[in-house]
């Protein structure tokens, strides 16, 4: 075994290829055990085997900067760089994350979790490299996915116009989350497949090169024709175009020829680009033949590749929102569905398959997918744009300049808002009511349970301005579902319990559910609080919000976002704006710190969204004399 033996890079460098190839099989098979008991990114992780392998043999980490985009993929890294006994604690509380951390290990170069970002950080790298006068290598090492994403053109195009040495492997393995999508997609493919590009570059190159130079306006035309030429039959050439020496298409499982190329890369000058065709799920054949390649699995039979969790759940938030556009859709032809890069997540496979021309998912590009339904509505459509709450900030400007100033009618669907768990600190949807809330004309709601949220999803396509309706990862509560949509009056809190002790629990989305526990516990001892609702973050209830200043309520607010700048925060502005500084208002919500991995049940605990909390302050809260229901 010689994975029993590998806790560094350093213990690779002498293997044999031979011996690197069983060292693969080994992982592959640690992988597949491994995740099988916890859940993880197996796809991803199971294609880039080899490719990880020559990485660690030819470079020289954490001297040499190895850059991983997203992460997801970065398994095999920390089982190389002395992790390996922490997967029993991957993506667990207090265990291994599942993507690269400086503060996890020395050969982690780069935070990551979100998608494009490997280019950038390579070249500040870099740039930071030759300005110190360092002598080492930056590699980025980027999926074909990620490449979708406009960070990576931007990245590229600095590259090239800097011409720095740094090399970027590009791990194409056809699939993004989804199926990969867009031109960039089209022409890798295109690369891999056709046999005139195979090896076709050296060849060319050597022809072109016999042809002489005549310094003439003869010869300026034949340079010309060797252009054209050359971008007919030469693989790469975009990315020769800006600025980077193109290697490939490269097999990804070949570690000879990896590690060949990848010598090449190292002794190359300027930008390089190395282009490396992988399997997803290589070697599981239960990830290789599903949908997604495998991308992530929850704990599975290794034999099957099923999901353990055999016991029938309620259907995900995100199945709800799939179901419901459908109806909509259905009853509107102007109703169109963007996803960037997210469509199983979110819920739009069957929508997809019902309303092809209706549906788009552009690529790992939230900001044109902001801008795109911007596009959409000035033109009379009614684009929902399904967006995971932590993607969406990268969408920002397009959400303020292209959707919010033109006030118009775009649904944001913020999927995975709120606490989403294992992926821990980057992909937490903690901070989408604090950046939205402060954009004019936005409408924010969240809904208790999936009966409330298809009728939010109903009346925010009913509305002539922007509406974000923002719900959680995973199961929804099971609740019977109307046949009927019904429109929801905007600005309109819920009240579910009247209460008569002076104390109202303000509380948005399932933290509704945490409420009511609370307010059951406390009657128990005699306090009985009002129990509402809030659906709207904003525009506010404050015909409620002044109704209960007015009858000296003590306020307590629950919501699974950033305190800072949440409801709590806006309720606090409303009564500070109106005058009103007698209300004691405690804000129950997110910490301000970023929230690592761990179960949801695990974090909320941890930063104190429990009924236990509510109770300590609407015990703290109420008045001394007490009233009975
Ligand atoms: C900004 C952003 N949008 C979306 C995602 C969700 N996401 C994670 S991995 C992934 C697919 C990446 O594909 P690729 O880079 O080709 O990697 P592969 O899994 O195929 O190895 C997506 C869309 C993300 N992490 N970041
Ligand atoms: C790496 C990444 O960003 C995705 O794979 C993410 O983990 C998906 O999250 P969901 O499981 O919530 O769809
Ligand atoms: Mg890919």
């Amino acid at each position: 075994m010689w994975l029993d033996n590998v806790n560094s890079p350093a213990d690779i460098k002498g293997l044999s290829h031979k011996q690197l190839d069983e060292l693969a099989v080994e992982i592959r098979q640690f992988l597949i055990e491994s995740l099988s008991v916890t859940g993880g990114h197996f796809g991803a992780n199971l294609g880039v085997v080899e490719l990880t392998l020559a990485l660690h043999k030819v470079f020289d980490s954490p001297k040499d900067k190895l850059i991983w985009d997203v992460g997801h993929q970065a398994y095999v890294h920390k089982i190389l760089t002395g992790r390996k006994a922490m997967f029993p604690t991957l993506r667990k509380f207090k265990g291994l994350s599942g993507f690269p951390k400086r503060s996890e290990s020395e050969h982690d170069m780069f935070d990551v979790g979100h998608s494009s970002t490997s280019i950038s950080a390579a070249i500040g790298y870099a740039i930071a490299r030759d300005l110190k006068k360092e002598k080492h290598h930056v590699v980025a090492i980027i999926g074909d996915g990620a490449m979708t994403g406009g960070m990576a053109f931007e990245a590229m195009n600095h590259v090239g116009h800097m011409g720095t040495d740094l090399i970027v492997v590009l791990n194409d393995n056809e699939m993004s989350i989804d199926p990969n999508v867009g031109a960039m997609s089209n022409y890798l493919s295109k690369i891999r497949t056709d046999s005139h590009y195979q090896n076709a570059k050296a060849e060319i190159q050597h022809v072109l090169s016999k042809i002489p130079s005549l310094g003439s306006k003869v010869a300026k035309g034949l340079e010309r024709l060797k252009d054209s030429f050359k971008y007919l039959v030469v693989p790469g050439m975009l990315f020769e175009e800006f600025g980077f020496t193109y290697m490939g298409p490269i097999d990804g499982h070949n570690i000879a020829l990896l590690l060949e190329a990848l010598e090449q890369a190292k002794n190359t000058k300027g930008p390089v680009l190395v282009h490396v065709v992988t399997k997803k799920g290589k070697g599981y054949a239960a990830a290789e033949a599903s949908y997604d390649s495998g991308h992530y699995l929850n704990p599975v039979k290794i034999e099957t590749g099923d999901s353990i969790k055999a016991i029938p759940s309620p259907p995900s938030y995100s199945s709800v929102f799939g179901s419901t556009l459908i109806k909509l859709a259905e009853a509107d032809d102007r109703i169109i569905a963007i996803t960037p890069a997210m469509p199983s997540g979110s819920g739009l496979l069957k929508y997809a398959e019902k309303f092809p021309n209706r549906f788009f998912d552009v690529g790992i590009a939230e900001q044109h997918s902001a801008t795109y339904a911007a596009g959409l509505a000035c033109a009379g459509m009614k684009p929902v744009l399904a967006i995971y709450s932590t993607f969406l900030q990268r969408a920002y400007d397009q959400v303020i300049h292209d959707i919010c100033i033109q006030n118009l009618p775009v649904t944001i669907a913020i999927d995975r808002a709120g606490l989403v768990g294992a992926d821990g600190e980057t992909h937490q949807g903690a901070f989408d009511i604090s950046f939205l809330r402060a954009i004019p004309n936005i409408t924010i709601m969240m809904p208790k349970d999936e009966n409330e949220m298809q009728h939010m999803l109903y009346t925010a396509v009913q509305q002539n301005g922007p509406v974000a309706v923002r719900y959680p990862r995973g199961e929804a509560r099971g609740v019977p579902m109307d046949a009927e949509f019904r429109e929801i009056p905007v600005g309109k809190a819920e009240i579910l319990r009247e209460g008569t002790s002076q104390i109202a629990i303000l509380a948005l989305g399932p933290m509704v559910d945490l409420a009511e526990k609370a307010a059951s516990a406390l009657e128990k001892d005699g306090i009985f609080p009002m129990v509402v609702n809030m659906r709207f973050v904003k525009p506010l209830d404050n015909e409620l919000l002044m109704d209960l200043a007015m009858r000296g309520y003590r306020i307590i607010t629950v919501e699974e976002a950033a305190v800072a700048g949440g409801m709590g925060s806006a309720i606090m502005e409303f009564y500070a704006s109106n005058m009103i500084s007698a209300v004691e208002l405690f804000p129950i919500g997110l910490p301000d710190r970023f929230i690592e991995h761990g179960s949801p049940k695990q974090l909320l605990e941890s930063v104190g969204i429990t009924a236990d909390r509510i109770v300590e302050h609407a015990k703290r809260l109420a008045p001394k004399k007490r009233q009975r229901a």
